[in-house]
């Protein structure tokens, strides 16, 4: 068993979530009250280590009204447990998990383990279907996925998302190094592209807010 996932992000027209510089702020102000609602929707908010290292977000309901109870539980895939101990994920706002796979330095983890639980799983990376077993025996039902790339790629391609959310911003950056929704290695044969059922479409503001079910 596992939660029902929702892959959410912000991307420009031409698909980046991020500049090559790492510059993200891409939603407009009511495209950031629908994903703060989302995630107060939401029983856990879950990022990539990279993301973590670029934005040092907080992942927490700030943007709408919302009592400290109703942050979600936030996740970090860090297969070598290189969360800063003094990033803004391991405050007192709300409960953190940090996974990591068996490659992880004991010395870091035993750091980490002052401010957030630690789930180890994977060898070299972080097996994402235990982590996902793990969370839901954990009581873990809505899962919202907020990036990078990389970790966007992995769970879709592994079968663990059931929803994507994207809100494209009408901007342009271009830049082949600058991160696209869905990096990775790359599906190699289109055949074999993840394919998606559009559900809804709207605007917000000057954004267009894309709704997918992903085809099993
Ligand atoms: N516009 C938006 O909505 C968002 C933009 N971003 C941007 O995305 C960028 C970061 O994206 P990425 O560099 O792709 O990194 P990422 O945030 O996806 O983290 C990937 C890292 O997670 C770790 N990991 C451990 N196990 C893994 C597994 N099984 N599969 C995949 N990764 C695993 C690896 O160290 C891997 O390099 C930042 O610049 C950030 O600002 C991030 C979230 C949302
Ligand atoms: N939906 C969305 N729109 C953007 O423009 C974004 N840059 C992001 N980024 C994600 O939100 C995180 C920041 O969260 P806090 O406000 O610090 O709680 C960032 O790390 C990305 O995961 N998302």
């Amino acid at each position: 068993m596992r939660p029902h996932v929702i892959l959410n992000a912000a991307m420009t027209l031409d698909g980046k979530i991020a500049t090559e510089t790492g510059s993200s702020e891409i939603s407009g102000r009511e495209d950031l009250v629908r994903v703060h609602e989302l995630r107060r929707e939401s029983d856990a908010i879950m990022v990539g280590i990279n993301t973590v290292l670029a934005d040092d977000p907080r992942l927490t309901v700030h943007k709408i009204d919302a009592s400290p109870e109703e942050n979600p539980i936030r996740v970090v895939v860090d297969s070598r447990a290189r969360t800063p101990p003094h990033s803004r994920v391991l405050n007192n706002e709300a409960p953190t998990i940090i996974a990591v796979s068996e490659m992880a330095p004991e010395g870091r983890v035993s750091v980490l383990r002052e401010s957030a639980d630690v789930i180890v799983t994977g060898g070299e990376r972080v097996d994402l279907e235990v982590l996902m077993e793990e969370l839901h025996r954990r009581g873990v039902r809505k899962l919202m996925l907020e990036g990078g790339s990389t970790l966007n790629y992995s769970m879709i391609t592994a079968g663990l998302v059931d929803e994507v959310r994207v809100c494209i911003a009408p901007m342009i950056v271009g830049g082949e190094a600058a991160r696209t929704l869905v990096d990775g290695e790359g599906i190699k044969d289109m055949a074999d592209a993840v394919r998606l059922e559009l559900i809804k479409h709207y605007t917000l503001g000057k954004d267009l807010v894309l709704e997918y079910r992903v085809k099993v």
